[in-house]
Parts: C-alpha cells; sequence; structure tokens
C-alpha cells in the first residue's frame, strides 16, 4: 500500500508550477518532511528521452495520437521506476504536470476526447491517480510572456502553438476542475508568489494532518 502523498501540479506554460514546486519542496524538506520534486514528461533517463522526442521542435510531423501515447509511455515509466518506489518510501510526490495535462491538451485541446485519452492513460497508470492536484489558472497570453522573459527558458514545439490551442487548453483544465472537484484545486496563479505558494502550502498541510 503507498504511504506517501501524490500531487500533481497542474497548468498552461508559464503558470509558475517549476516555481511553487520548488518553493513548497524547499521549505517542506527544510521541516524534514521527506518530499520528492519531479516532472512530467521526463524525471528519468527514458522519459526524458521520449521528452525530447515529443518537445523536438523540427517534429512537426507528429501525430496527435502518437503523441498521446508517447506521453502515456513516459507516464509508465516514470510512475513504475520513480514515483512509485518514493510514494512507498512515505515521500510527498509533487509531480509538474500528470495525467490532466495529458486530458487538456491531447484530450480537449488536439481534440482526441478527454474520455478517449483517459483511456489510454489507463493502461499505463493502473489506479496510480494523485491524491490532490493544484490547477494554477492563468490566462495563457500572461504565461507565454512570462516564459519569453525567463533566461534560458527552452521554446518547445507545443509552445509554439497558436494561442488559440493554449486557450483550449485553459478551457480543458477548467473543465477537468469542475468534472473533478474533490481531487482538483483551482488557484489564481495571476496572483504573486507568496500567494499561490501560501494557498497550496495550507492545502498540502490540512491533508497531512488527515494522513494516517
Ligand atoms: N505568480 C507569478 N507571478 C509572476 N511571475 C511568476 C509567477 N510565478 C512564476 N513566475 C515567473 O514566470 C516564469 C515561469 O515560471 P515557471 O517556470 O515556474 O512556470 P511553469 O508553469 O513551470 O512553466 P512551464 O510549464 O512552461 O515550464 C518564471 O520566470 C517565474 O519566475
Ligand atoms: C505531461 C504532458 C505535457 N504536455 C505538454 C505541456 C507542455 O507544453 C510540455 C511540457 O513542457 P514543460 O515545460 O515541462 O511544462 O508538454 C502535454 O501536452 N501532455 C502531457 O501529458
Amino acid at each position: 500500500m503507498n504511504q506517501g502523498l501524490f500531487i500533481s501540479v497542474e497548468g498552461p506554460e508559464g503558470a509558475g508550477k517549476t516555481t511553487i514546486i520548488s518553493l513548497l519542496a524547499e521549505k517542506l524538506g527544510s521541516e524534514g518532511i521527506p518530499v520528492m520534486a519531479t516532472r512530467e514528461p521526463g524525471g528519468i533517463d527514458i522519459a526524458e528521452q521520449i521528452r525530447e522526442v515529443i518537445l523536438n521542435r523540427a517534429n512537426t510531423a507528429m501525430d496527435p495520437r502518437t503523441e498521446a501515447l508517447l506521453y502515456a509511455a513516459a507516464r509508465r515509466q516514470h510512475l513504475i521506476e520513480k514515483v512509485k518506489p518514493a510514494l512507498d518510501e512515505g515521500k510527498i510526490i509533487l509531480c509538474d504536470r500528470f495525467i490532466d495535462s495529458s486530458l487538456a491538451y491531447q484530450g480537449y485541446a488536439r481534440g482526441l476526447g478527454v474520455d478517449e485519452v483517459f483511456t489510454i492513460n489507463q493502461f499505463a497508470i493502473e489506479e496510480m491517480m494523485p491524491q490532490l492536484t493544484f490547477y494554477f489558472d492563468l490566462e495563457p497570453g500572461i504565461g507565454l510572456e512570462r516564459i519569453s522573459r525567463h533566461n534560458g527558458r527552452e521554446v518547445n514545439r507545443l509552445d509554439l502553438e497558436k494561442i488559440e490551442f493554449h486557450q483550449k487548453v485553459r478551457e480543458g483544465y477548467l473543465l477537468l476542475a469542475e468534472r473533478f472537484p474533490e481531487r482538483i484545486m483551482k488557484i489564481d496563479a495571476s496572483r504573486p508568489i507568496d500567494e499561490v505558494f501560501e494557498k497550496a502550502e495550507n492545502r498540502i498541510r490540512e491533508l497531512l494532518v488527515k494522513k494516517p
């Protein structure tokens, strides 16, 4: 049985996921709480290799179903090799993106169908869903503007999609947040970093109090 806490962090490009995860990991870690930050697609060697294929700007011919399957494959390997062992050790996992990214980007924005993409992901994840998901809600133009000012941030194949695509991603996330209100906590990511951080931290602490 898993004894850790599996938390995913979702949202559009530049919403602040990496920033807040790193602040949370630092704060919880400094209190001696076992915590592991990781990301999708990636987090381990095989999944980082798949990430390179999916996000390579040269791969413009990639079919949407191929894209969805590659994300699911990277997810499977990352779960088995990194997330599950850490959960079994009792750690809090802070995962930068998980299945909701596939549902919003491939299922909704690419038009493959949220339920269809969920089905292929069920094969990848079996029953391993996060107990909590933060959805950082942000107007996509603001997020893209933030990352354009962020030195060193690679511009990948998905970033280069039209703004209409990124708007559909947001619509997809908003529908998911309505559909799974017990798991997904929506946070206004246009607010200052310390406010976003405080909301996320408070929710994690509530869960830690309830944890057996
Ligand atoms: N609440 C915020 N207000 C203003 N700027 C922010 C906020 N959160 C993050 N930023 C800045 O926006 C930029 C992108 O942040 P970050 O890399 O954390 O986003 P992200 O959601 O992980 O992006 P991506 O998924 O595209 O990699 C960084 O320069 C970061 O300092
Ligand atoms: C997991 C996952 C990710 N994506 C997209 C979302 C982003 O555009 C990139 C990942 O880049 P980041 O800088 O690490 O956020 O991939 C997706 O479309 N589907 C997914 O399942």
